[in-house]
């Protein structure tokens, strides 16, 4: 906590002052659409003060900004553990080992030996569950009864990732593993689990670290497993069946971390996609894509509007760098915002307006659009993403919305989520809904 909290950390950046410690509790107090409303608006340069007065948390903003953050990895270090820095060695640190929190030759190891989970192979394989998967879903149904789109999307791609990236099939004891390790990290975010670290079994943390070991336990089982049989096409069996040209491999440890970085990762992020991509195709007036073509635009335009992911993963700068006319401290806390980008109007003109057709035949710099972020660290699955987004979205028969107050929530502080259910109906359509309301509009302003 304490380098989180470091306000004697100095910052030069054009814009108001504060007062250090004020401002870092004010900051706090409020949810990341404090520093999108009150503070980066605020300050014109590259580097934004999030906490104002000193330099603990800045934001890295436009094309220099995230040029920088994206690519100057050795400097912008991702966290091992979260935003809080907890004592290593512990049973929860296995949780922490993997790639997403790895950082320079340890990151470009793992990534290395993570990459032939998408290739071409492997995917043709995916692209056959993700149509079973929708064929069996709610969404290929015809009965009339509402549900939620959302909670469908969770079960789509829970399901997906339980055949695709451990090869099991789709049964309550599967379903539930899946519960268990998204519970995981869910937990990792309650106070009660992190300040009181007893281990007794009636405490929360207690409970905790047996439900990590249970996890763990059944996830190396399933390695091992998976390593005795036949190379497959699910994920987990050729990691289990890749060696490198070194003579390389991943450790069943080492694999087992990786999977539930990888499940948490892809799981909420690829189903809150899919539903900001069908709320905007449904809640806007006019023809629903009827092309490949038009649907690619439409996910596109979806993910620019209304990111899953709003804010970057938090780094920890490694050394003093200059950004522009700033020097980043040594220690700060650092951000990126996809979502502030996507709404630069010097990239994407009324950056409010929901317009596919921007993207026909248009080119913007890899800084300017980052649902996946950018770079050595580029979100991994992302080409697992988009398959799964496009052929779930591409095979399907349009629903017809009925809920059009839709909130857009951060949660975890990571992905963003409706805040109620979204009703959607299958069968005969019924008439056009009325305009979506809700805080979605703070981002799709017409
Ligand atoms: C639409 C769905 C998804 C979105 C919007 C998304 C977004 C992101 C973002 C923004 C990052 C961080 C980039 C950065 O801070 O530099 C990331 C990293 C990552 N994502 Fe995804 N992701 C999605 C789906 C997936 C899936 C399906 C998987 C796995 C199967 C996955 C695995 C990862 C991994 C392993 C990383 C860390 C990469 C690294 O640090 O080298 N993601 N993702």
């Amino acid at each position: 906590m304490a380098k989180m909290f470091d306000t004697s950390l100095r910052i030069d950046a054009a814009g108001p002052p504060g007062i250090p410690i004020v401002n870092n509790l004010r900051f706090l107090r409020h949810n990341a659409w404090y520093a999108l409303d009150r503070v980066a608006t605020r300050f014109p340069g590259p580097v934004v003060p999030l906490t104002g007065g000193n330099g603990s948390v800045v934001l890295l903003r436009g094309e220099e900004g995230a040029r920088a953050y994206f690519t100057e990895n050795d400097v912008f270090e991702r966290l091992s553990d979260g935003i809080f820095a907890l004592p290593k060695g512990r049973p929860w640190s296995k949780m922490f080992d993997a790639v997403i929190t790895f950082n320079g030759d340890r990151h470009r190891r793992s990534r290395r030996l993570l990459m032939p989970i998408t290739h071409k192979n492997a995917m043709d394989h995916y692209a056959t569950v993700f149509a079973e998967t929708l064929r069996r879903s709610r969404f290929a149904g015809d009965d009339g009864e509402p549900f939620d789109m959302a909670a469908e999307f969770l079960d789509i791609t829970r399901a997906n990732m339980l055949v695709c990236l451990l090869g099991i099939e789709v049964n309550d004891a599967n379903v539930r593993l899946a519960g268990d390790v998204a519970r995981l990290l869910r937990a990792f975010q309650n106070p009660l689990v992190l300040l009181f670290p007893s281990e007794a079994a009636w405490t929360p943390h207690g409970r905790w670290l047996r439900d990590l070991a249970s996890v763990y336990d059944r996830l190396e089982l399933l390695i091992e497993r998976k390593r005795a049989d036949d190379p497959r096409r699910d994920a987990l069996s050729i990691l289990c069946h890749t060696v490198d040209e070194n003579g390389d491999r991943l450790s069943t440890p080492e694999i087992a971390g990786e999977l539930h970085g990888l499940f948490a990762a892809g799981f909420e992020t690829t189903a809150m996609s899919m539903t900001w991509a069908l709320l905007t195709i449904l809640g806007t007036p006019g023809p629903v894509p009827g092309t490949e073509h038009d649907l690619d635009a439409a996910v596109r335009e979806s993910q620019r509007l209304l990111p899953t992911v709003p804010f970057s993963l938090p780094r920890r700068v490694a050394r003093d760098i200059r950004v522009g006319p700033t020097v980043v401290p040594k220690g700060a806390l650092a951000f990126a915002a996809p979502v502030l980008e996507h709404h630069d109007p010097a990239s994407f003109p009324d950056p409010g307006v929901y317009r596919p057709d921007r993207w026909t035949g248009a080119k913007f710099s890899p800084y300017a659009f980052l649902p996946y972020g950018v770079g050595q660290r580029r979100c991994l699955g992302a080409s697992f993403a988009d398959l799964q987004i496009r052929t779930t979205l591409g095979l399907m028969r349009w629903p017809s919305l009925l809920t059009t107050e839709v909130d857009y929530v951060i949660r975890s502080g990571a992905t963003a989520f409706p805040g109620k259910p979204v009703y959607v109906r299958t069968g005969p359509h019924t008439p056009a809904p009325g305009p979506v309301t809700g805080s979605v509009r703070r981002l799709w302003a017409a």
